[in-house]
């Protein structure tokens, strides 16, 4: 193996995420010589293997579903059975244009050198990068910023070595529809995939061993969310466990304990979603006197600063929320105290997210559990989509949305938005709480007819009922 000659740069990113790519622009733009380094592409999970993808899938999903639903809107329905040779050609195009711009920005970006390779610590701000062509570099810097993100948890699971699985990238490059689609977990990727695909035309089960499907939400929302994946045909089995799988002709079968007990299930494929675990197993984090966690996830403080002197983590390799607008705001936090002379911290940032099932799920602040731990005394509001006008209108009226508020203060502390916009729904009631305005303002705001923004004046009526 050739081995280059060691280089020192200013600044080193080991991963090319969603902090780490805006860090690198920012810091080569400043004048310093910056080095990235990336194993497999460019633009990293989010772009390549996550969100850009599925979400591009789940549109075609809806799609296909759309045209199946012609008699609700006055039209002949088609069968729209579904091409996946063509959805996933539509999917790898969009990906592709995604990573080319990252591909062509950075290659012609000045101060700015990348090295596609495996990146690992050969002692504190010194890496080795086994590069893609074979040889070995080794580099140092002022400031190494580790941006490795996470990938799939593997679950131990008897017969799973021999059973052919996928995960939530190989899954997106099938050309063939599955049959019959078991799912082992049930978060956002089982979510999500599994509507997928029973609109693609699979069969669905999904088993998850939590007692509720999206574990982090209160239980009547998780609620609704099952009804709403049952009455798309999925099947759901909670509190549930896969003890032994086993390939067979067709596929495989799955030895499953359920709470009415033991079932075994045959399907065509297996995908497993059961969580992820970070990437900083082959980063020999020890040389570096990078300290982690017991999972494996990267300790750092409030300014994301880790153990390691000029070494920092961004994104999901530090753990707690793992979006791609956090690992962005990480990289604001970094420039900001780095390059802007600022003072960031990730301390009360707030935390949004939006589960894209149809219809979304978007979440801001404290959920009902959360509030009540905090001792928060508090006012719930909830409505169902079936009284929004612009629900009815265009035959979406699946869903709930429901608000929390300060007793005293009467601002919000947190909502749960499942209706057909509903991540841009949570965003306009996290731009009330970013302004600290009070239930009422929302209530007694003059939104256009019919948007679904007028239901955050409707959520509120019943209270006026009440004080009246
Ligand atoms: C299926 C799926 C759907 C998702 N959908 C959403 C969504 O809709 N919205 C949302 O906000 N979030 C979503 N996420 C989460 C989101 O993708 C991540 O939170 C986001 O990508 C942030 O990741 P990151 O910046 O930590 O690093 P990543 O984007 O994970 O990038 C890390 C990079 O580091 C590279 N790397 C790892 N180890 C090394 C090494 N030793 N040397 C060199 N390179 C290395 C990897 O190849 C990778 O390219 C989704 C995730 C998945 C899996
Ligand atoms: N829309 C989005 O923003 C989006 C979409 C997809 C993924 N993501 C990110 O990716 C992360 C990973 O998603 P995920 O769905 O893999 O993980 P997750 O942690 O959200 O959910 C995993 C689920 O699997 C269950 N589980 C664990 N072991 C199991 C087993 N052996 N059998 C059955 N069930 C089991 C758990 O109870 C849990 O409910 C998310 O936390 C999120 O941060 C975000």
């Amino acid at each position: 193996m050739s081995v280059k000659a060691t280089d020192h740069f200013d600044a080193i990113i080991l991963g090319s995420g969603q902090a780490g790519n805006p860090l690198a622009s920012a810091l080569a733009k400043s004048g310093r010589r910056t080095a990235i380094i990336e194993s497999k592409h460019l633009g990293g999970t989010c772009i390549n293997e996550g969100c850009t993808p599925t979400k591009t899938m789940v549109a075609s999903a809806r799609a296909a579903w759309l045209a199946r639903r012609g008699a609700d809107y006055g039209f002949s329905a088609c069968e729209a059975a579904v091409n996946m040779e063509q959805v996933r050609a539509r999917k790898r195009q969009i990906v592709d244009s995604s990573r080319e711009h990252h591909e062509k920005a950075f290659s012609s970006m000045e101060n700015l050198t990348v090295l596609m390779g495996l990146g690992s610590f050969a002692a504190p701000r010194q890496l080795r990068v086994e590069l893609n062509d074979g040889s070995q570099q080794v580099i140092s810097a002022e400031h190494v910023f580790i941006n490795t993100g996470c990938r799939s948890a593997i679950p131990p699971l008897n017969g799973l070595d021999e059973t052919p699985f996928l995960d939530n990238n190989s899954i997106m490059e099938l050309d063939r529809l599955p049959e019959h689609l078991i799912i082992l977990g049930g978060g956002y990727i089982a979510v999500e995939f599994g509507q997928m695909f029973r609109r693609f035309g699979s069969r669905v089960t999904i088993v998850q061993s939590g007692r509720q499907l999206l574990e982090r939400e209160d239980p009547d929302i998780a609620e609704e969310v099952q009804q709403i994946l049952t009455q798309d045909g999925i099947e759901i089995l909670l509190s549930s466990m896969a003890s032994r799988v086993r390939p067979t002709s067709g596929g495989l079968t799955a030895d499953v304990k359920t709470p009415s007990g033991p079932r075994t299930i045959q399907g065509s494929h297996l995908l497993v979603a059961t969580g992820r675990v970070p990437n900083t197993d082959r980063l020999n984090l020890t040389a570096a006197g990078v300290a982690t966690d017991s999972r494996g996830y990267i300790e750092v403080n409030d300014r994301l600063e880790t153990s390691a002197p000029g070494v920092y983590a961004l994104g999901d390799v530090k753990g707690g929320p793992a979006f791609t607008h956090i690992s962005y705001d990480d990289y604001r936090i970094v420039k900001a105290n780095l390059l802007d002379g600022g003072s960031r911290t990730t301390t009360g940032r707030m935390v949004p997210y939006t589960v894209y099932m149809d219809p979304q799920l978007g979440r801001i602040g404290l959920t009902e559990a959360e509030a009540r731990e905090a001792g928060n005394s508090f006012r719930i509001a909830k409505m169902p989509m079936t009284s929004v006008a612009r629900a009815r209108e265009i035959a979406e009226i699946r869903g709930v949305m429901k608000i929390l508020v300060d007793s005293t203060t009467e601002k919000i502390l947190g909502a749960a938005m499942l209706g057909s916009e509903g991540g841009e729904m949570a965003a306009m009631v996290q731009i009330a709480m970013m302004g600290g305005l009070g239930f009422t303002a929302l209530r007694d705001a003059i939104f256009a007819h019919p948007t679904w923004a007028e239901s955050l004046n409707n959520i509120f009526f019943a209270w006026a009922d009440e004080s009246a």
